[in-house]
């Protein structure tokens, strides 16, 4: 089951010509279990670390101001599923829901890692097919248990390289400027994926702007 819950909204603003300027954006989070995904979704709405999150699978509505824009962002706080190997566990809704991906594994968990090794390979394979390159940024979480670690932070950013990801490592549990940036950095790939889809606009919009110069009248 899938919980709904609204978190801060702020008022919608308006622009000075009274237009909404609102952009949507669907953040699907997944990885293993117990790598942090709760606690990056928490800090993110929250600020806050509260250590111990339960099971149970959300998607929040939070409502934020970045660049003058308001955004809502709809964030799906998954969870993995258990006996599952092959094809990454994602599912289909998932994949259709989701504009943009953070996949989360724990530095001290080498099996987390190849868990987003094959979520990333399963979204590119399945999302290829209906657009360009979707947004995902992978996360190694847990950076303030260094001592721990079995994942590099090369192998981390080696993974990112080869499949066109941005990637972070980060600790939920320490701060609270990494998450944002994760979130930050996928809103801008999910702006840019959007960019890149309409295209041909953009060359008739020059076409139209140059017309409008030169006053001449398009005759086609
Ligand atoms: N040391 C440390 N512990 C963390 C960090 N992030 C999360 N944890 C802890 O790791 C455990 C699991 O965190 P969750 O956020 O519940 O992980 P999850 O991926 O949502 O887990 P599932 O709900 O089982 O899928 C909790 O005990 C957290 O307190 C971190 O950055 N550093």
């Amino acid at each position: 089951m899938v919980v709904q819950v609204k978190s801060n909204s702020n008022n919608s603003s308006k622009t000075m010509d009274g237009s909404q300027q609102k952009v949507e954006a669907n953040v699907l989070l997944l990885g293993a279990e117990n790598v942090g995904k709760s606690a990056l979704t928490v800090r993110f709405l929250t600020r806050r670390f509260i250590g111990e999150y339960g099971n149970i699978e959300s998607i929040y509505s939070h409502s934020d101001r970045i660049d003058g824009r308001e955004i809502n962002f709809n964030i799906w706080d998954s969870l993995h599923p258990q006996n599952c190997e092959a094809d990454g566990c994602i599912s289909e809704k998932q994949l259709q829901w989701a504009d943009g991906f953070i996949l989360v594994y724990s530095i001290c968990d080498r099996a987390s890692f190849n868990v987003v090794r094959r979520q990333v390979q399963r979204i590119r394979q399945c999302k290829s097919k209906v657009s360009g390159s979707t947004p995902i940024v992978i996360v190694g979480n847990k950076r303030d248990l260094k001592h721990r670690r079995t994942v590099s932070s090369e192998e981390g950013t080696l993974l990112a390289l080869s499949s066109d990801c941005e990637f972070f490592e980060i600790s939920a549990a320490e701060n609270y400027h990494g998450v944002l940036l994760v979130f930050h950095e996928l809103l801008d790939l999910i702006r840019e994926a959007r960019a890149l889809k309409k295209g041909p606009a953009g060359f008739k919009g020059i076409v139209r702007s140059m017309s409008a110069v030169f006053g001449r009248r398009r005759t086609d």
